[in-house]
């Protein structure tokens, strides 16, 4: 877990982003750009937020006994992130499927996972595992499945200028990787 971003450094990356600016040519000095470094420099540290959180305490002990072992899933969780190749957004839904092994876990903890992961600069593939990955950890669960669908406005707004790919990642762990059944069992769920 990174250190807490002080106002000292805020001020230095909006100096940064003041610098950027004034070499794309603009002036800086002009009413409507002159509280933009630093609105920048804030917006930046938010959207990289989850380098400075801690997934215990977003888990803040919601992990429960549960007898059952019927599949559980969260469907189309929204994501925000920045890919790490242009810091550019990249956005879309995750799902996530588990099958519990005597603990369950507060439903909204999964999205804050989620948010976790997504809040840093990334690329789609680790992202999908690292979501993947902490469930199973932390819930020892006998499976989990993730999968990811994602716009990445680096290939929409500049690049090779796709408008309408989309791009999916699945990840899975314990049973889910070992079973096609349960795999279709999760995306059977998932279409309706
Ligand atoms: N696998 C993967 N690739 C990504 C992701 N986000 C962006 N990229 C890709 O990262 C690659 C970087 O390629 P480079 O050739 O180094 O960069 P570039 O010259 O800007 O490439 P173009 O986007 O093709 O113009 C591009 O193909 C992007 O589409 C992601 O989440 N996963
Ligand atoms: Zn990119």
């Amino acid at each position: 877990m990174a250190a807490e971003i002080s106002d000292e450094t805020i001020r230095e990356i909006a100096s940064h982003y003041e610098a950027i600016l004034k070499l794309l040519g603009e002036d800086t000095t002009r009413e409507g750009l002159v509280k933009t470094p630093m609105r920048a420099a804030k917006a930046m540290v938010y959207a990289t937020r989850g380098y400075r959180q801690d997934p215990d305490v977003i888990i803040n002990d919601a992990v429960f006994s549960y007898e059952g072992s019927r599949m559980v899933i969260v469907k189309d969780i929204e994501f925000y992130s920045l890919c790490e190749h242009h810091i550019l957004p990249f956005f879309g839904k995750v799902s996530v499927g588990y099958i519990p092994d005597g603990k369950t876990i507060g439903l909204s903890k999964l999205a804050r996972l989620v948010d976790f992961y997504a809040r840093r600069l990334q690329v789609q593939e680790r992202m999908t595992a690292q979501i993947c990955n902490i469930i199973m950890e932390k819930l020892n669960a006998k499976g989990v499945i993730v999968v990811c669908s994602g716009e990445h406005l680096c290939m929409k707004m500049r690049g090779v200028e796709k408008q309408d790919s989309t791009t999916t990642t699945i990840e899975t762990a314990g049973v889910f990787s070992d079973s096609s059944t349960l795999r279709d069992d999760f995306f059977h769920a998932l279409s309706h």
